[in-house]
């Protein structure tokens, strides 16, 4: 095709993007210069009543206006979007999965009690049910493109410096030399004396000592730097959702809507069919 009309096909989708960028830095920047308005009042405090945030650290770097847009959108954008799908992901597998849903409340509930793990494990059931389902539907497929500064030998290849590398980490999830029936949902496997026991989520990047098993969060010095807060995030809101309410599935006993599990490709990989769900609240007994 033409240069010319090359041109003429993408301006339109160009000046949406403009203009889509242009309202992310009125939003951006009202919410900065707020910031900037409060530390010139109150100085850059860090013992006050008002937690030191992200932005007031990127205030006190002396950054420029674009910059720092620039970096709240990256992060709003790496931590909403990836959170919220997974979140999608988790649900839909306890709807699907009744007798998971209820072994999480009673392991919730007995833990509260300060009895006994139910699930006679350290860990926390929850986290196993959020490890187990990151294995199966990682919200990145794929990691940003990597580089190689130097050539690089691995299992006898050789990576040639300068080379553009990525990881299929859908792929390392569900790979049956590391996973026994890996496309079975089975968060015991986190637990101890489980195959999945070894891996933390976080740190090597989900891999547990040298091998990585898994990778929904990448791995190494660029690994996601929000592991840890997502984790946590994705267990609270997993308990809370879990003891207030039933999740079963749409439509009547007997007759209940089948779930779509399939994917929808994408920068993140989320459900085709947006998860859809029968909520039925909790009894105060029902909970403890
Ligand atoms: C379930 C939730 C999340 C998943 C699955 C996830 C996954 C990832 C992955 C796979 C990468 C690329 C790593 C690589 O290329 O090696 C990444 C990068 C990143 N993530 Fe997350 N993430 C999640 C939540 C978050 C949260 C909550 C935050 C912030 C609070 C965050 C901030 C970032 C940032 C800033 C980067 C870019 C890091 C860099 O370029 O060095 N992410 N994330």
């Amino acid at each position: 095709m033409p240069v010319v009309l090359q041109l003429a096909y993408y301006l339109p989708r160009f000046l949406q993007l403009f203009d889509a960028q242009k309202r992310h830095h009125v939003i951006v920047m009202t919410l900065i210069s707020a910031r900037r308005r409060r530390q010139e009042k109150v100085g850059d405090v860090i013992d006050c009543a008002v937690p030191r945030c992200y932005v007031d650290m990127l205030l006190s770097l002396g950054l420029g206006d674009l910059e720092m847009v620039s970096l709240c959108w990256e992060f709003m954008n790496a931590a909403a979007k990836t959170t919220t799908t997974a979140l999608e992901w988790i649900m839909a597998r306890l709807v699907l999965h009744q007798d998971t849903q209820r072994k999480l409340l009673d392991d919730i509930a007995t833990r509260a009690g300060g009895k006994n793990p139910g699930t006679g494990s350290e860990r926390p059931f929850v986290e196993a049910v959020v490890l187990e389902a990151l294995r199966l539907h990682p919200p990145a497929h794929y990691l940003l493109a990597h580089t190689t500064d130097r050539d690089v030998s691995l299992d006898g290849y050789v990576i040639p410096k300068g080379s553009v590398v990525n990881y299929g980490v859908g792929d390392i999830g569900r790979d049956p030399t590391l996973w026994t029936e890996p496309d079975v949902f089975r968060p015991e496997r986190f637990l101890e004396g489980g195959e999945g026991f070894v891996v933390r989520g976080i740190g090597s990047g989900g891999g547990g000592g040298r091998t990585l098993k898994m990778m929904p969060f990448g791995a190494g010095r660029r690994a996601c730097p929000g592991a840890a807060v997502a984790l946590k995030v994705l267990q609270s809101f997993v308990e809370n959702l879990v003891t207030r309410f039933e999740w079963k599935p749409v439509g009547c006993v007997g007759k209940e809507v089948e779930l779509d599990m399939s994917e929808r490709p994408g920068l993140v990989t989320e459900m085709r069919t947006p998860l859809h769900a029968r909520l039925v609240v909790r009894t105060k007994q029902e909970r403890n």
